[in-house]
């Protein structure tokens, strides 16, 4: 199977270009101390991609999904069969100032890859986002729960995901995903382990709730969703999961589209991340950690706002993600680094990231 990805430049990819060079060096056993590490917190990396898969990953300048004569180019060029859509604007409050540059990358650009993937008979995988909701949910979201986003960056990926389900139907996979990190760029884990390391105090929000997610895991979860599907359609339609044969109807998303939701188990606060963060850069390297002096405060949302010029966006105060309905159509173990508690796949990926320096 030929993979192409978008957005390659994004963690995300970078994410899912790091476990296809692990399997690869698996398979010659010539990993490195790292790439081993890796391999033992996420063993499935050797069997959700294939000997012969070949993925290639296309960083904007490559493919730009705004332009149809550059998805064309990079699909004359690698001639894909599955296309993962990791191209996206996430700078949510940006987005509220300049909505028309959100929504041509989040909206206008998933439908022209669409229109390009059906042209060509290919299939398509599209990341979306906790932020579809509006955090009136007192539980994990599910994919039967009504999306009604606060944001221009929510409403934007939530058209997005309607524009794609609408043409591709039963060809589109989306996976809405929730508070991403990784060792890879900038993200909310790597910005508090600079701030950490270097204020005396520091402010975090306390009242909204969410599930962080590891993109080693995601990452993994969407080969192994790939290449499910690839099989089901290779035997009898009887033999597909039943999953992923119905159509989440309360999901509002058009044709047969697969929905799904993937993160961490359980949640908690920014604050409560950022304090386990604090607590696991100290048991990994107590000893440069040491001289750390910060010292950390919860606060609210609206006391954040209060301290910006600007009009920020909406979050959600909840928006945990059930994993339930993929978890369980991947057979994914209970005891599983995919089905962990943020607090574990935080410490994976602290101890990766410390294997890597
Ligand atoms: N980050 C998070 O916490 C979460 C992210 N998601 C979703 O997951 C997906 C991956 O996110 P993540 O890896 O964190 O994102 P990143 O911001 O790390 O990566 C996105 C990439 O898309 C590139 N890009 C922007 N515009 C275009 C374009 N027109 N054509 C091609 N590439 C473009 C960006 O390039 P450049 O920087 O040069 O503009 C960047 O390299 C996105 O769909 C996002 O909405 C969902 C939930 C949480
Ligand atoms: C730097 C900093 C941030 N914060 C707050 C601001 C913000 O509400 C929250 C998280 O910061 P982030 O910049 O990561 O923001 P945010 O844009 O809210 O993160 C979201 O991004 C998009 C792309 C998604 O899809 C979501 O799942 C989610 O990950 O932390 C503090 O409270 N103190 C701080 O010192």
């Amino acid at each position: 199977m030929r993979v192409l990805i978008t957005g390659a430049a994004g963690q995300l990819a970078q994410a899912l270009l790091s476990i296809v060079e692990v399997a690869a060096n698996a398979r010659l056993n010539t990993c490195s101390s790292s790439q081993r590490l890796l391999l033992d917190m996420l063993p499935e990396i050797t069997e959700c991609i294939a000997v012969d898969d070949s993925v290639k990953g296309f960083v904007k300048e490559q493919l730009d999904i705004c332009c149809s004569e550059s998805i064309q180019n990079a699909f004359d060029e690698f001639a894909p069969d599955v296309v993962i859509n990791c191209a996206a604007y996430n700078a949510v409050d940006n987005a509220e100032l300049e909505p028309v540059k959100a929504i041509a990358i989040n909206e206008q650009g998933p439908k022209l890859l669409a229109l390009a993937c059906k042209a060509r008979n290919l299939k398509l995988v599209h990341i979306s986002t906790d932020f579809v909701f509006d955090g009136a949910l007192s539980t994990a979201y599910t994919e039967q729960d009504l999306a009604s986003p606060l944001s221009v960056y929510g409403q934007s990926k939530l058209n997005g995901e309607r524009a794609i389900a609408e043409i591709l139907g039963s060809d589109a996979m989306i996976i809405r995903t929730s508070w991403l990190y990784s060792c890879w760029g900038t993200n909310f884990v790597t910005t508090m382990q600079r701030l950490l390391a270097t204020k005396e105090r520091l402010a975090v929000i306390d009242d909204q709730t969410g599930s962080p997610t590891w993109c080693e895991a995601l990452a993994v979860v969407i080969f192994k969703l790939i290449k499910q599907k690839s099989e089901s359609e290779g035997s009898a339609a009887s033999k597909m999961p039943a999953t992923a044969r119905r159509n989440d109807v309360a999901s509002h998303l058009p044709n047969s589209a697969e929905l799904y939701h993937y993160a961490a188990a359980e949640s908690c606060t920014w604050f409560e991340l950022t304090k386990q963060i604090k607590r696991q850069m100290y048991v990994i390297d107590s000893d440069n950690c040491a001289s750390f002096t910060c010292e950390l405060e919860p606060i609210t949302s609206e006391t954040w706002q209060s301290w910006h010029q600007a009009r920020l966006a909406t979050r959600p105060v909840q928006s945990a993600l059930c994993a339930v309905k993929v978890n369980s159509q991947l057979m994914v173990s209970e005891h599983s680094m995919l089905a962990a508690p943020w607090q574990q796949q935080l410490q994976a990926m602290l101890q990766y990231q410390a294997s890597l320096s």
